[in-house]
């Protein structure tokens, strides 16, 4: 443990750092650890917040989120700092702000309950939350607010770094791509805001649709992506079905219900980030060129004959 000046200003360095909401609240636990000599530390969301890591602490620190000490509930309720005492040391929550609004509670334990070490947690509660909402917002789609190609670039270099462990554990097991049908002529119809407003309604169909564990993307004009934690495909097709049935809810009179058509590979040890998006992309494509309005897994397709292998050279630098 260090307060020295030079060290508390590296951990700030080292926060500013980051470029994923991830690793950002990681660094906060770390750097309140280290600077702070403490060993407790969590950063809990509050409410369903995108995009932002759960629930994290400090290695080996258990806490019972159905039950969590009394100063998060408060500290929730008047977005100020509340402090459970006990003895000389204390628990302490700090609330996380965004638009005035408690996002996230900065819980620590057995902090030594002084006047230097909270305006030091506060000061660091602070960094992050000025540092997370810059990330975020580097990182969304302005329109949908949903991931953005940055963020989907970084997410699969990340997967495909870690793709040996992490698909043991298949944490991101289908690739979902979709684009909507003639949206083209929603627009030429119907006027571009009318497009946006098409985009918000799929944004929020995925939203409901897809679970926090998915990371959703807008890949770029009427194209999504999704990375789809491990579901079989037939809870995979039932998703689908359930958000083409949402998003044709959306209708007007002039161009009928808003279709999609979905592409879905697998993602495998011998995929890389190239293959496995061409692999939903052919699927996508078939999906077109047969109708739209329907979903089509790339390796159904190929093993009944109606696509030819996928071959990407592994040494395509990518990203
Ligand atoms: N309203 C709106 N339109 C956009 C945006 N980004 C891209 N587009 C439009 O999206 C349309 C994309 O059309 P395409 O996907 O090429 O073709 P399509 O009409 O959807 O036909 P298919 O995909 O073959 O079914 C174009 O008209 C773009 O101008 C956006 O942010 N807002």
């Amino acid at each position: 443990m260090s307060s020295a000046p030079e060290h508390i200003l590296n951990s700030v360095a080292s926060i500013t750092e980051q470029r994923q909401l991830q690793s950002l609240a990681t660094c906060l636990i770390e750097t309140i650890e280290q600077t702070l000599g403490v060993k407790q530390v969590a950063v809990i969301n509050v409410g369903d917040l995108p995009h932002f890591p759960k629930f994290l602490t400090s290695t080996d620190f258990v806490l019972a989120l159905d039950n969590p000490p009394p100063c998060v509930q408060r500290c929730i309720d008047t977005g100020k700092n509340a402090i459970c005492e006990q003895d000389e040391r204390c628990k302490v929550a700090l609330p996380v702000k965004m638009n005035d609004a408690v996002v996230k509670v900065l819980l620590v334990y057995d902090l030594d309950l002084n006047n230097a070490n909270l305006m030091m947690l506060q000061a660091f509660a602070r960094i992050y939350e000025n540092f997370a909402r810059v990330v975020l917002d580097s990182q969304t789609d302005g329109l949908t607010g949903l991931l953005n190609r940055k963020a989907y670039d970084a997410r699969l270099f990340h997967l495909f770094s870690h793709i040996r462990t992490e698909t043991r554990r298949a944490p991101y097991f289908w690739m979902l791509t979709f684009d909507i049908d003639f949206f083209k002529k929603i627009n030429d119809t119907l006027g571009h805001l009318y497009g946006d407003e098409v985009l918000l309604r799929i944004s929020r169909a995925m939203n409901d649709c897809f679970s926090d564990d998915d990371a959703l993307f807008r890949f770029g004009g009427d194209e999504f992506v999704v990375l789809l934690d491990n579901k079989s495909q037939h809870e995979v097709e039932c998703i689908c079905r359930k958000l083409m049935a949402d998003v044709g809810k959306v209708h007007h009179e002039k161009t009928g219900p808003v279709t999609l058509s979905i592409g879905i590979t697998s993602l495998t040890l011998e995929d890389n980030p190239m293959s496995v998006m061409m692999k939903a992309d052919k699927a996508l494509y078939f999906a077109k060129d047969n109708g739209r309005n329907r979903w089509a897994f790339y390796h159904d397709l190929f093993h009944h004959g109606d696509l030819l292998p996928t071959q990407i050279d592994d040494d395509i630098e990518l990203f």
